[in-house]
């Protein structure tokens, strides 16, 4: 089966051979076309470098990164041209304007969709000036525009509404939604915000440790994910963590009306807190 984005125990970090910090230490990720999915992750987990490696900006040392099915890191162009990617950093062309650095963006892409984006521009406010004299928040949506000009079929965004208001980031993440429905885009989005992921992504995958702890529906992991005694994991159950003597257990459909099991936190993010405390 091919995937948009299929990780394979990737291991990865920086440094040279002597000093060494590995990062990503058997990271395995695989999107399902047309989901979206929230990455969630500790400051300093890896979501930046899985980001990285999943593009091919960055050589994973073992395992593998595939994008539509070929290498992430020897990535042909034809495959590239299918990808969004806004990166947590947003100095493009700081003395063009606005217009010219779309203009310039979308000359690359054959299927650069200039009224999609005139329509986007409106509704996000996005006036006219040089882009060096914009807010961050500003910033943040004309690279959010650079990245949708070419409707991508994957689309990787790392923390791509921090520095947007709550109007703005709601109107972002509601066009995203109404994207992936309209043209089944897949989407990786990585942020801090708990409830944007709870409120717009089908999927969440949460690095701990290096590694993938949970890449599960939110409904499910909301539904299914019991606290069990050591011993006590029925058949069918997918264990995600080993903590304090007790393991944090996705139970099969069939074993989620035992009342022995200790439900798991309701929200997202005190799951999130309590998965990765
Ligand atoms: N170019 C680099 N060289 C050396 N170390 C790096 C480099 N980039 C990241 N790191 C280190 O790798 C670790 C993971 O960083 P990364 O940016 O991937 O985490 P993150 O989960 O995206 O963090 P945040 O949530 O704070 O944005 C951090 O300890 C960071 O200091």
């Amino acid at each position: 089966m091919t995937y948009p984005l299929d990780l394979t125990n990737v291991h990865a970090g920086y440094g040279t051979k002597k000093e060494r910090v590995e990062i990503l230490k058997g990271a395995t990720l695989h999107l399902d076309s047309g989901s979206i999915n929230g990455l969630l992750g500790r400051n300093g987990s890896g979501k930046t470098t899985l980001i990285r490696v999943a593009l091919g900006l960055m050589k994973s040392t073992e395992g593998s990164a595939e994008l539509m099915g070929v290498t992430a890191w020897d990535c042909p162009n034809p495959v590239r041209e299918r990808l969004g990617y806004v990166s947590q950093n947003l100095d493009y062309f700081p003395e063009a304007t606005v217009d010219r650095c779309l203009g310039l963006v979308g000359s690359f892409y054959s299927n650069w969709d200039n009224a999609y984006i005139d329509e986007l521009k409106d509704r996000w406010d996005v006036g006219e000036a040089s882009i060096a004299t914009l807010s961050v928040g500003q910033k943040q949506k004309v690279a959010l525009l650079m990245a949708l000009g070419h409707r991508p079929d994957l689309l990787i965004l790392d923390e791509p509404v921090a520095s947007l208001d709550p109007a703005a980031r709601r109107s972002f993440l509601s066009t995203l939604v109404e994207l992936n429905s309209d043209t089944n885009q897949t989407i990786l989005l990585s942020s801090h915000i708990t409830s944007d992921i709870e409120r717009m992504c089908s999927h969440v995958a949460i690095l701990h440790h290096g590694q993938i702890l949970c890449h599960t529906k939110i409904d499910e992991l909301k539904e299914r994910l019991r606290v069990v005694e050591q011993g006590e994991v029925p058949l069918g159950g997918e264990v995600l963590l080993k903590k304090d003597g007790q393991l944090w257990v996705l139970l099969p459909e069939d074993e989620l009306e035992r009342n022995s099991y200790a439900r798991a936190p309701g929200s997202l993010e005190d799951l999130f807190l309590e998965l990765t405390q």
